[in-house]
């Protein structure tokens, strides 16, 4: 009976889980999975850490919400590998509002103040919350422990974080918090493992999934980012519209006479690469499509997230390295040697060949490092569970 985590990922296009030994100092990868949504029956598939198939199940479209899902997971788990193992169940939470620097147990006041943060991330609060509340359910007993997208920004400061609108507003938590930083830290946790001569020097993350977003890190620290008080804003995603003149949302209101719930709907579910594509969020098949449409979803794509990286290495006062992760950032070739082209001036040169391969450092001659680093969200939180068990527990290894 290993001592494990078992960690869930709940982002806009996927729930990912992995479960981790965590008898040794760095949690180790027992077996990971999906909860493929996007068929009519939702689909739970369980992989070994190398990648073997061990077990799928699927659900009944009647009964097809998640929390059954992972119901079936822990069933499975405690049968694999023995039940009184599992130390703890650590979550995604996508917004910790102002609070949340770093990871928290989850009590039952805790899950409530972080249910009415659900307007700030439509999208995401209620999919990272709905988990908790089956699990607290079906293992009253069991520690939760919340680990949070917002956390690692929190070393930014202003002007970075501010908005320019009434003072008062800030004082009630209308300001930037920034997200995906737990994909962040991992990325950064790494490039300092690579290239430890980089830590000190101004790079920007670029986290491009079917959420994305920019961090300027200096450090290890996050001095700026793209996404704001919601994980509406920054570059163009996969139906999100990303940064956009308010003024359009009054006039969607006041011409269009679109009610509020109308206009958000817009923003978070029909716009980005499927809004100006009219064909798919997905960018694997955007850059497949001949469509003319398709082609312009995927330029204003590049030239945003190039736009983007702009105003982070403002931030930073110039550029010495870049990094690319997420789906789109670590599998499109394509995306990465646009971007780069387009940032040619700021001294942005990737190297075609080693672009092409899919290798670790694909920089050419230009100024700028230009690294694919994979994102591994899981084993940051894994690596957080452990502590906050130490800590409440002591050492266990
Ligand atoms: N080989 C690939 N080429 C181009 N895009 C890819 C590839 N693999 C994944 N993607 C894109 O990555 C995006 C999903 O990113 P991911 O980080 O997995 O999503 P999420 O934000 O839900 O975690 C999709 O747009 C998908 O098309
Ligand atoms: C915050 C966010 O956009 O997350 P995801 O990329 O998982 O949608
Ligand atoms: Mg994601």
């Amino acid at each position: 009976m290993t001592a494990s985590v078992l960690v869930l990922n709940s982002g806009s296009s996927s729930i990912k889980f992995g479960l981790f030994d965590i008898s040794a100092a760095e949690p180790v990868l027992l077996c990971k999975g999906l909860l493929d949504e996007h068929e009519d029956k939702p689909r739970l598939i369980v992989r070994s850490s190398a990648g073997e198939s061990l077990f799928e199940t699927r659900r009944e479209a009647a009964d097809a919400d998640s929390g059954h899902l992972f119901a079936d997971v822990l069933a499975f788990i405690e049968h694999r590998f023995g039940a009184g193992g599992l130390r703890a169940v650590g979550h995604r939470i996508v917004h910790g509002g102002p609070d949340y620097s770093g990871p928290v147990t989850l009590t039952d006041d805790i899950i409530a103040k972080l249910e009415a943060l659900a307007p700030l991330a439509p999208l995401h609060q209620p999919r990272c919350l709905a988990p908790v509340r089956t699990i607290a359910t079906i293992r009253p007993d069991m520690m939760q422990i919340a680990c949070f997208d917002t956390a690692f920004h929190h070393s930014m400061t202003p002007p970075a974080n501010r908005f320019a609108i009434p003072r008062r507003y800030e004082d009630r938590g209308v300001r930037r918090y920034g997200f995906h930083g737990l994909s962040f830290e991992h990325v950064a946790g790494r490039l300092a493992g690579i290239a430890p001569q980089l830590v000190a020097k101004r790079t920007v993350i670029a986290h491009l999934g079917n959420g994305a977003s920019l961090c300027a890190l200096r450090d290890g620290r996050s001095m700026d980012t793209t996404m704001g008080l919601t994980p509406l804003d920054g570059l163009v995603m996969g139906t999100r519209c990303g940064t956009i003149d308010p003024g359009v949302l009054l006039y969607l209101q006041q011409h269009e006479t679109m009610s509020v719930e109308a206009v958000q709907h817009l923003l978070y579910h029909e716009s980005g690469l499927l809004g100006v594509s009219g064909i798919s969020a997905d960018m694997r098949t955007l850059l497949a499509s001949r469509e003319a449409a398709a082609r312009e979803a995927v330029d204003l794509f590049t030239f945003r997230a190039a736009q983007e990286i702009a105003v982070m290495a403002n931030t930073l006062g110039g550029l010495d390295c870049l990094v690319f992760t997420g789906g789109i950032g670590e599998h499109a070739k394509e995306i990465r040697s646009a971007i780069g082209e387009r940032l040619a001036w700021l001294g942005v040169q990737i190297d075609a060949a080693a672009n092409d391969e899919g290798r670790e450092r694909i920089s050419g001659d230009g100024a700028v490092d230009v690294l694919v680093i994979p994102t591994n969200e899981e084993l940051t939180i894994a690596r957080h569970c452990v502590a906050v068990l130490q800590t409440i527990e002591g050492s266990f290894h």
